[in-house]
């Protein structure tokens, strides 16, 4: 059912219009991404109706305005009661028309958006466009004909790639694939309203993509099966990407039968509990972008410095990720290495990086290779605007290391630190000046993970934290300004995460047991299999650096305890014994081989376990998947509202983006935050007042004074909680 629209002309948001040598011109016109909601269904379907009715017209070109031809969907109005008519009548009758149809594509074609193109019978793009249907990523498929219009127009192998990885395309390989006619590097309108004089007069019947019979390889079957398989095991319970599959499937029938099943998976998935987890993350990591900072400095009225040129200190692991990633993003850098041998290696690795990416991107490795200097100089840092160190997680270091750039570095220029936790503040302070210096936490690899934690010390100013976050968008990485606290916000909740993964297994379970309920909740990695990547020392220094292990604990303290406190030592034994992860072949799981990948149960690890509770009179007793799940994310989630009450995260949309796109949370199940509010507040604080009862030697099993509040307040919707842990002391 329509709604009733005002008649204002400025209102419409899909206008009519005549262009040259009688063409039709409609143009949506909803910012920022002209969405397809209701009032522009609406208005679309006038704007079709007058074009059909123009007996000057004789072709009709379809495009946006402000550059960009549509971002799809409303996604604001899935979980909203709207009219309007319905996307796919609307795209048919497109189809249908009499008059040849041409989508002028700038900007984006996305979701429905591209669907709507594939409902015309002709598309130019602009060369800078990107066209792609990413419903998958909202817990969704493409439910307007594009799963059955798609595989018509460029065969199923291709289609089943896009569909299922809601991977967006350059125009280039848009027209590659045949899913455009043509790529203009010109006022794409203009080359729409002339291609559409071209084919005014040209049969429409063989443009119409519904009746098309579609392409099927022999190997069909074998294909859908395969991608099936696949994805079941790598989506982890995720239930879009194999509803793709599914719909895909049904391309092969009529038209309209297809339509029919696509529309019957999309009924399912659209009013999933999935579906609207992913879209939580889709707008909390469009949130977490709108910062601001104790002062009034935010997002909006801050400046930025434009980075010219950056510089990478420190090429291990991460420099050379973080290398990468800058020169991919078009920046000078300057490689900066105090080891001639470390410098080789890097210098290699990242050129087989590049290489990797110059492949990809069909452009020349030199043509990055241009843009990175390599040297064990420092005084190649003088003239950069922007300098990030990934030296050794050593404080002593950082700290020489900073007091030294500030020394060769321009007094303006920001300085960087990629610590996983140490206090930028700190090393803030041995510069003469702190106010320059952020914390710019990538994650491993870093030129693949999209997070960014930006860390804000109490004295970096504004333009410092407004440049970082500038720059990280440049890279391809989505922001989280979050406070100076000790691991920040990632690495602060991953302690009390682990420690009741390490309790349980004192308890009576096994690293597989508690990883396996972990996978099965939909996490890539369970935590035992995670640490042994990272590799155990990491923590060991970090808790020998803290006193909690090593030669500063007092021989009179209980293994088992610290500063009052239960402490499970597991972990530190295993690396006395040698055993750090996957380097070293052995860990909570057996590798094989010194770069085996494959983490195999370790009998060794089970009797060792198995001693070790007799040791400590430690009586091992069945645990379930439930309690699994609960005392670990739960006791994740509690640190989290900790955070939220100290400021050190503006918000529970900040936690979850972290978790999501930092250490594998599955996007369908939104994040820790997002759990706890769907589980129900007040359940999950009873089950934390259960565990803290029966372990209240653990101070992170005690739930937090902000949940205690937020059930006092009658547990809020998630979307409230920003207001309400506004906080007076924010650490941003
Ligand atoms: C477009 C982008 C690439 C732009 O990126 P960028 O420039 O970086 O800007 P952003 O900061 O990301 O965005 C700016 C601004 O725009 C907002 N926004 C972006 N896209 C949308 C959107 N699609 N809808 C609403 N709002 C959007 C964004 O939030 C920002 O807002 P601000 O923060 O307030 O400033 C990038 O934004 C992007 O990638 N966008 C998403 C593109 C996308 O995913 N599109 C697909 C959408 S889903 C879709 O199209 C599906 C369909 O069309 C199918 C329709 C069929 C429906 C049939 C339903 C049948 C089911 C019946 C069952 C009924 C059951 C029942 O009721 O019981
Ligand atoms: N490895 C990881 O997964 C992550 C690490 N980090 C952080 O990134 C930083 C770097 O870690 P990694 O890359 O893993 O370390 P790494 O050990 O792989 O590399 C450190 C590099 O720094 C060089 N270096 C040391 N002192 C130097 C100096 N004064 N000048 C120039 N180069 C110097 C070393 O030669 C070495 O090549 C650490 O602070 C770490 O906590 C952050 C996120 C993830």
């Amino acid at each position: 059912m329509s709604e009733v629209r005002s008649p204002v002309e400025s209102d419409i948001m899909a206008h009519y219009s005549r262009a040259a040598g009688h063409i039709g011109l409609i143009r949506l016109a909803n910012p920022p991404v002209n969405a397809l909601s209701s009032a522009v269904r609406h208005d679309l379907c006038r704007a079709l109706e007058r074009a059909s009715a123009d007996t000057g017209a004789k072709a009709i070109v379809l495009c946006g305005e402000n550059g960009l031809f549509c971002g799809g969907a409303d996604i604001l109005e899935f979980s909203k009661k709207t009219g309007g008519p319905a996307l796919v009548p609307l795209i048919n009758a497109i189809e249908a028309g009499e008059k040849p149809v041409v989508a002028a594509i700038e900007g984006v074609a996305l979701g429905g958006g591209l669907e709507m193109a594939l409902g015309c019978h002709y598309r130019i793009a602009h060369c800078q466009a990107r066209l792609g249907l990413p419903e998958v990523m909202l817990g969704l498929l493409p439910g307007a004909g594009g799963t059955q219009r798609l595989p018509r127009l460029i065969g199923f192998p291709a289609a089943l790639e896009l569909i299922t990885t809601g991977r967006h395309v350059s125009a280039e390989e848009a027209l590659t694939l045949g899913l455009v006619d043509q790529v203009t590097d010109g006022d794409v309108q203009e080359a729409a309203v002339k291609f559409a004089q071209r084919v005014a007069d040209e049969p429409l019947a063989s443009r119409r993509l519904s009746t098309w019979k579609p392409p099927c390889p022999a190997d069909l079957d074998t294909l859908l099966q395969g991608a099936l398989g696949r994805l079941q095991s790598r989506a982890r319970g995720a239930l879009a990407p194999v509803a793709c599959v599914h719909a895909l499937q049904a391309a092969t029938l009529p038209f309209a039968q297809g339509i029919e099943k696509e529309q019957e998976l999309m009924a399912t998935l659209f009013s999933s509990p999935q579906a609207r987890a992913m879209q939580y993350c889709f707008f909390s990591q469009r949130i977490v972008g709108k910062w601001s900072l104790a002062g009034r400095a935010n997002w909006k009225n801050t400046p930025v410095r434009t980075v010219h040129r950056a510089a990478v200190v420190g090429l291990g692991t991460m420099g050379r990720g973080i290398t990468v990633t800058l020169v991919r993003a078009g920046i000078p850098t300057v490689a900066m290495e105090m080891d001639r041998g470390q410098l080789q290696a890097a210098q290699q690795a990242v050129t087989a990086m590049l290489e990797r990416e110059a492949t990809k991107q069909k452009r020349s490795l030199d043509s990055y290779l241009q843009l990175v200097q390599f040297t064990l100089e420092r005084r190649h840092l003088q003239d950069v605007d922007l300098v990030i160190e990934a030296v050794y997680e050593d404080l002593a270091l950082k700290k020489r290391l900073f007091s030294e750039l500030c020394a060769v570095c321009r007094p303006d220029a920001i300085l960087c630190t990629n610590t996983s936790g140490l206090d930028v503040d700190v090393i803030a302070g041995t510069t003469r000046r702190p106010e320059v210096v952020v914390g710019m936490h990538f994650f491993a690899p870093a030129h693949v993970m999209k997070l960014l934690e930006v860390v804000r010390g109490p004295r970096s100013s504004p333009v410092a934290v407004a440049t970082v976050v500038h720059l990280g968008k440049l890279l391809g990485k989505v922001s989280v300004v979050v406070g100076n606290s000790p691991g920040f916000v990632g690495n602060r909740l991953l302690k009390p995460y682990m420690e009741q993964a390490n309790f349980l297994l004192e308890e009576g379970a096994t690293p597989e047991q508690v990883d396996g309920t972990l996978e099965e909740f939909g996490f890539a990695m369970g935590i035992f299999r995670m640490s042994d990547l990272s590799g155990l020392d990491v923590g060991w220094r970090v808790r020998r650096e803290s006193g909690l292990t090593g030669p500063a604990v007092r021989p009179e303290e209980s293994p088992r305890h610290r500063l009052g406190c239960r402490y499970c030592p597991l972990a530190d034994l295993l690396c006395e014994r040698g055993r750090l992860g996957q380097k070293t072949g052995q860990g909570w799981y057996l590798y094989e081989g010194p770069e085996g990948r494959k983490a195999l149960p370790d009998p060794w690890l089970h009797g060792f376990l198995d001693e070790y509770r007799r040791q400590h009179a430690l009586k091992p007793r069945r645990i379930d998947q439930q309690e699994v799940l609960e005392r670990c994310l739960y006791a994740l989630a509690n640190e989290g509202f900790r955070v939220l009450e100290e400021g050190v995260a503006a918000g529970p949309e900040d936690i979850d983006t972290i978790y999501v796109l930092g250490y594998g949370w599955p996007a369908h199940m939104g994040g820790p935050m997002y759990h706890v509010a769907t589980v129900g507040l007040s359940a999950v604080l009873t089950r934390l007042e259960h565990f803290h009862r029966a372990h209240p030697d653990v101070p992170q099993l005690q739930p937090s004074a902000l949940l205690r509040h937020l059930v006092a307040q009658g547990s809020p919707p998630i979307s409230k909680w920003r207001e309400l842990v506004r906080v007076q002391r924010s650490q941003l």
